[in-house]
């Protein structure tokens, strides 16, 4: 397993873990039982023994001819049915994969639609993509979110007006329910094929199902690996003594840090690709936790960059924070600082070592700042950043958060708060009940 917890720095001492031992194994009950709150929708669980595999192998065809024939993939969605592709696509790609020229690049342009009300992004959208080569993927769990049905309708049109409604039928894929909702219903209507999104998981833990899992595949990352790895942290995170299983002290630790009055938890990277691995990451845990008036609220920076504007309010602000470190052990690539003879600008001090190495005494150094002003780190280690380590990852964070949910109370699964700007809105718009 690539992944390592490390919490030496959360200022937690060892009975304090000890006194959550035993919620830590009610929790585990409550989520492998699957009697507790939510219970059906835990699918992510055990996805192992219930993967369609059939589906997969129909998944990845598709993804070879998308591949084939497309200039543009649009991935329209919103939450949850976006943001694990996004997290995973710009991890694990080159940092500016949508501007490698054309001849040297294997897979198309992702771009993504539906995940905002801006009339500017899309009409800024359709002028990048009008001449251009395009496939559709629409995904929704309930097929009915304002934001990609909106995307949608002038996708529709845009793919008929250019490739016929039969050209447009084998351009658009839709990721939805297996049988409920618009979007199924505009699938049947036209023609579309669909990749099910299954009953038993929602939209923050679908990464793994075909809403992550097509528009991945289809910029080139090997998803096997991906699921490889999520499989593994499957069984490797079922033990449910906590001190022997990372994934449970990372929920325990966040759970015993809140009850000390730390209700902000600051996600870092020190790698600009991951700055979507925080987006996921906070819908998870955002959505998960955040009820009841009760929850810590997931905050994220990227490093070095926010050091210089966030870092002092991390330094020097009100206590109420803790960091997780999201950091990556090696990097496939890298550059060496090089001498030069007039040193005017005071880096030979640097030359021969590597940018990577800069980095890392940055985080180091930080991490001993933010210690010294009393905000308590955890740290979470990959050994590389690579499709396996990427699954066991989401799964790492996936379950934590699940048992870190039921450790606060709450239930993990739903999200009854984001209906009420839903109703307000419907209501200013007029839409018919
Ligand atoms: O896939 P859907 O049903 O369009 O939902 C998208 C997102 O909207 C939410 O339902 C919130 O409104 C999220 O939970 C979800 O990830």
């Amino acid at each position: 397993m690539g992944i390592r917890f490390n919490h030496s720095n959360s200022f937690i001492t060892e009975h304090e873990y000890k006194y959550m031992e035993n919620q830590i194994r009610i929790a585990h009950k409550m989520l492998h039982d699957r009697t507790a709150q939510g219970s059906e929708f835990t699918g992510w669980l055990d996805l192992s023994l219930h993967f369609d595999h059939d589906e997969y192998h129909r998944l990845l065809m598709k993804a070879e001819e998308i591949r084939n024939n497309a200039d543009y993939l649009i991935v329209i969605g919103i939450g949850g049915s976006y943001l694990g592709a996004r997290a995973v696509i710009e991890a694990l790609n080159h940092s500016f994969y949508n501007l490698i020229e054309d001849d040297k690049r294997s897979a198309p342009k992702i771009l993504f639609a539906g995940n905002n009300l801006s009339g500017k992004y899309l009409s800024d959208l359709f002028e990048i993509i009008k001449d251009k080569e395009v496939y559709v993927n629409v995904i929704s769990k309930s097929g009915t979110t304002t934001e990609p049905a909106i995307a949608f309708r002038f996708f529709k049109k845009f793919m008929e007006d250019k490739y016929g409604k039969e050209g447009a039928k084998k351009r658009i894929i839709a990721t939805t329910d297996k049988s409920r909702g618009s979007l199924k219903e505009l699938a049947n209507i036209n023609g579309y094929e669909t990749f099910v999104i299954p009953d038993d998981i929602g939209g923050r833990y679908s990464v793994l199902t075909p809403v992550g899992l097509l528009p991945i595949a289809v910029s080139n990352i090997n998803t096997d690996e991906i699921l490889k790895g999520a499989f593994q942290a499957e069984e490797i995170y079922t033990n449910e003594n906590l001190f022997d299983n990372e994934c449970y002290m990372y929920a325990a630790s966040r759970q015993i840090l809140n009850r000390k009055g730390k209700d902000i938890e600051i996600l870092t990277n020190y790698e600009p690709s991951l700055s979507f691995v925080s987006e996921w990451w906070k819908q998870l845990y955002g959505e998960s936790e955040g009820k009841d008036k009760k929850g810590i609220y997931p905050a994220s920076v990227n490093f070095t960059t926010d050091l210089h504007s966030m870092g002092q309010w991390i330094q020097d602000g009100k206590r109420n924070i803790f960091e997780t470190n999201l950091i990556i052990k090696e990097l496939n690539k890298d550059l060496t600082i090089g001498y030069e003879d007039m040193d005017l600008d005071k880096l030979n001090y640097l030359s021969g070592k590597t940018v990577s190495y800069v980095n890392e005494k940055a985080f180091e150094g930080t991490l001993e700042a933010h210690v010294k002003g009393d905000v308590p780190n955890l740290v979470i280690e990959l050994d590389r950043l690579d499709e396996y380590n990427m699954g066991s990852l989401i799964y790492f964070f996936e379950k934590a958060c699940a048992i870190s949910g039921y450790i606060q109370g709450i239930n993990p699964f739903d999200q009854p708060g984001v209906e009420m700007y839903k109703k307000n809105m419907f209501k200013l718009l007029g839409k018919p009940e």
